[in-house]
């Protein structure tokens, strides 16, 4: 497996193994950690409305000199945009903040249940990708009823899910649903958004035996589960032994063990998709 194998998805388009998450990267310095990141090696980048950083992530591209064409660009939908005439405008001023003319990945951010207009989005999301603005549309956040819902009102499955995983948190289960639905499964604060689960003792242990750092080894399980992680890294060390991790396996059983570091209180900021509602 090398950095250069690609994710197939149920479009028939295809994503990179791992990406770069821009969560409070933003402005003149966004713009040059995510140029620094594109020169060590990333070409799919994943931003949001809500995250400010559209234009940075543009501005870096462009500043790359790389043709658009080599890039994989997601962004999200914000929860006060779920209705369809509002989400296809959110979307055309996504890409104008960007400066580009397609998305190759648009996913609703989160599925907002106690409102109940994701099915409208959806049906938003699809009208987008008809219209070529977006080549694959996906969701972030959805649990098995969200996507239930939207499957059966549409008959189109999201290509990718991007949901809340790292070792404290692995859902497993959810991981299974997505894959038995043939969706790919994207890894949001794969890395515990920088947290305690880096210097946990079984991580340590790995990264000795591994020769390669905490983060490596916590990539590597995402790698070797199925899962595209997004992991955010500023630091152009971070970013590129984040890209490194291609040369060597862990064994089931190590999977597993980093597995059963689930935590019942895991998740980073106790964001529970059926009660979160986004701070817009
Ligand atoms: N769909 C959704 O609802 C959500 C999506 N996201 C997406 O996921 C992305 C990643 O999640 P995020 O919450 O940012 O957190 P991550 O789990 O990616 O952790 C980022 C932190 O880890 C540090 N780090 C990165 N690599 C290493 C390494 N090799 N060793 C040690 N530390 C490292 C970074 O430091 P440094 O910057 O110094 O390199 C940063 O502080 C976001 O940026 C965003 O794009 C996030 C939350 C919700
Ligand atoms: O970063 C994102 O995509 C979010 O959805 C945010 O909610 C983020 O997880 C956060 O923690 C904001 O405080």
């Amino acid at each position: 497996m090398s950095l250069n194998e690609l994710y197939e998805l149920n479009d028939g388009h295809q994503l990179p193994k791992i990406g770069l998450g821009t969560f409070q990267i933003r402005g003149y310095q966004g713009v040059d950690q995510i140029l620094t990141a594109i020169q060590n090696g990333y070409r799919l980048l994943d931003t949001s409305t809500n995250y400010d950083s559209e234009g940075a992530v543009g501005e870096a591209i462009r500043r790359s000199g790389i043709p658009r064409s080599q890039f994989y660009v997601t962004t999200k939908l914000p929860g006060k945009y779920h209705h369809f005439d509002d989400a296809l405008k959110i979307i055309e001023e996504s890409l104008l903040r960007l400066g580009l003319d397609y998305l190759d990945l648009y996913l609703i951010h989160w599925p907002l249940p106690k409102r109940d207009n994701y099915v409208e989005a959806w049906q938003a999301l699809i009208e987008a990708q008809r219209r070529g603005l977006v080549r694959s549309i996906g969701v972030s956040n959805f649990e098995k009823e969200h996507l239930d819902k939207i499957i059966s009102a549409t008959g189109i499955t999201p290509a990718v899910n991007q949901n809340e995983i790292h070792p404290y948190w692995p859902q497993e289960s959810l991981v299974a649903t997505n894959q038995e639905y043939g969706i790919v499964t994207e890894a949001w604060s794969p890395l515990g958004r920088g947290s305690s689960e880096l210097t946990e003792p079984l991580i340590v242990k790995l990264a000795e035996k591994y020769d390669k750092n905490a983060g490596q080894i916590i990539l590597r399980w995402h790698i070797q589960r199925g899962i595209l992680p997004v992991a955010k890294a500023t630091t152009p060390q971070h970013q590129r032994r984040n890209l490194d991790i291609f040369d060597f396996t862990l064994t089931e059983t190590e999977v597993s063990q980093i597995s059963d570091l689930e935590r019942k209180d895991g998740r980073v900021d106790d964001q529970d998709p059926k009660e979160y509602e986004e701070f817009v």
